[in-house]
Order: structure tokens, then sequence, then C-alpha cells
């Protein structure tokens, strides 16, 4: 079978096993997952934070976003760009108005755009992943293309995965236009990589 054969039919069950969790188990993960990460991001200030708004049983980062609000952090939400399959990043706090994209995902109707070299950390999120680096999309690129250029950047933002650990795999393919990642948080643990993304 062909990379992307496997990696649709990955997809498809991992998918599915995180749709399946129940609103409990999705509560606690999101609440153990905000735990995580902020071990993570420890005491810096002014950060700014690209996380994304949790579609299709995808692991809810609202405990974290809280906190953040807290701390004044400067948090920014994906939006598709109109003619292009690259994402850009608009500024989102609580209460935001916002606007279903095609997917039916929020995006923040009036959220000032930022240069995305300007973030310092980006949370991704990710139907999969195992822990020598090879990670799973949704299988739009959206990510990879965005982040592509990162290397002619003034600087880089560090980039995460979030997932629930429940859509850890053994092993997933790792192809040429991946961008690597600095490592993936779960509502169990922070993976870090081994190698300086
Ligand atoms: N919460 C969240 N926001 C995100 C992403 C994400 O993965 N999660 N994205 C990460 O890239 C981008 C959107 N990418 C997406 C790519 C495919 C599908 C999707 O549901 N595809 C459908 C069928 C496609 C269609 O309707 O035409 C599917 O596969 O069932 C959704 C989002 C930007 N925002
Ligand atoms: N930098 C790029 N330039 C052009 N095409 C790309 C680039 N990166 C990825 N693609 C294309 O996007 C498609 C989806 O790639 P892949 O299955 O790896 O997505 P994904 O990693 O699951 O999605 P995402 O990046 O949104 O999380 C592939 O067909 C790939 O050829």
């Amino acid at each position: 079978m062909d990379i992307a054969s496997q990696k649709s039919q990955m997809r498809t069950f991992l998918r599915r096993t995180r749709r399946n969790l129940s609103p409990e188990q999705q509560q606690d993960a999101a609440y153990r997952l905000s735990q995580v990460i902020r071990q993570h991001v420890g005491q810096q200030r002014n950060v700014k934070i690209a996380l994304y708004h949790a579609n299709d049983g995808e692991i809810d980062l609202s405990f974290f976003i809280e906190q953040c609000h807290k701390r004044d952090f400067e948090l920014y939400m994906p939006v598709i760009h109109s003619f292009k399959p690259t994402l850009w990043f608009a500024r989102y706090s609580p209460g935001s108005a916002m606007y279903s994209n095609r997917f039916g995902i929020p995006e923040p109707l009036h959220g000032e755009p930022i240069a995305p070299w300007q973030l310092n950390l980006v949370l991704l999120p990710l139907v999969g992943f195992d822990t020598a680096g090879g990670r799973l999309g949704m299988g739009g690129g959206f990510y990879d293309r965005t982040f592509a250029h990162q290397r002619r950047w003034p600087k880089k933002p560090k980039l995460f995965g979030v997932a629930h650990e429940c859509q850890k795999v053994e092993s997933i393919p790792v192809e040429a236009w991946d961008i690597p990642l600095a490592g993936v948080f779960t509502d169990k643990q922070a993976y870090l990589s081994r190698q300086k993304p």
C-alpha cells in the first residue's frame, strides 16, 4: 500500500477514535493538557501563541485559553486563506466574534493578522503522531504549506503538535514536506523531539 493510502486509513481510524471520547473524557483531557502545556511554557512574558478551536473530537484548548487570558498572553487562531491552501493567523480572545470556515470550523471574524515569524509558539492540531517525529494532520497540508519556508524567516516560532494520548500510534511515515515539530503535547505528557527542529 502506498504512503497516501496508509495515512488515509490511519486518519479514518484515529478521527473515529477521538470522536468516540465521551464529553467527560474530553473535559478531563482538556484540563490535563492545559497543565502539560503550562509546564513547558513556563513563566515567560509577552508570549504570542497560535492555537485552534477544537473540532471533530480534537483535544480542547479552552482551559489553556482561560489560563493564557489571565496571564495576558496574546492568542491567535488559524484562518484559511481565501484563494491559497495556506493559513494566516488572526488575533483571538475569549468572546471574539467568530465565523465558520468551509469546514465548519470557527475562525476570528475581525482578528488582526500577525506575521507567522512573530509568533513564539504554534499549537498544531494533530490526527495522529508517533514518538519519533511522525505526524498526521487532516490531510489538507495547510500547516505544512504555511511553515514550509520558515528556514528563511528572520525568526521561527516553536511548533508543537497537540493530541489526545489515544492518537499515538507505532509509526507514521515522514514525508519530504512534513514540517518538523519540537514535540507533541497530550493529556498525559510532553513528547519532545530529539533533533532540534
Ligand atoms: N481545529 C482545527 N482547525 C484547523 C485545522 C484543523 O485540523 N483543526 N486545520 C488543519 O489543517 C485547518 C483546516 N483543515 C482542514 C482540512 C480538512 C478538513 C475536513 O474535515 N475535511 C473533510 C472533507 C473535506 C471537505 O468537506 O471538502 C474530511 O476529511 O472529512 C477540515 C479541516 C485550519 N484550521
Ligand atoms: N509545502 C508544500 N507545498 C505543496 N504541497 C504541499 C506542501 N506540503 C504539503 N503539501 C501537499 O499537501 C497534501 C497533504 O499533505 P499531508 O497528508 O502530509 O497533510 P497533513 O500533514 O495531514 O495536513 P496539515 O499540514 O494540514 O496538518 C499532500 O498531497 C502534499 O503533497
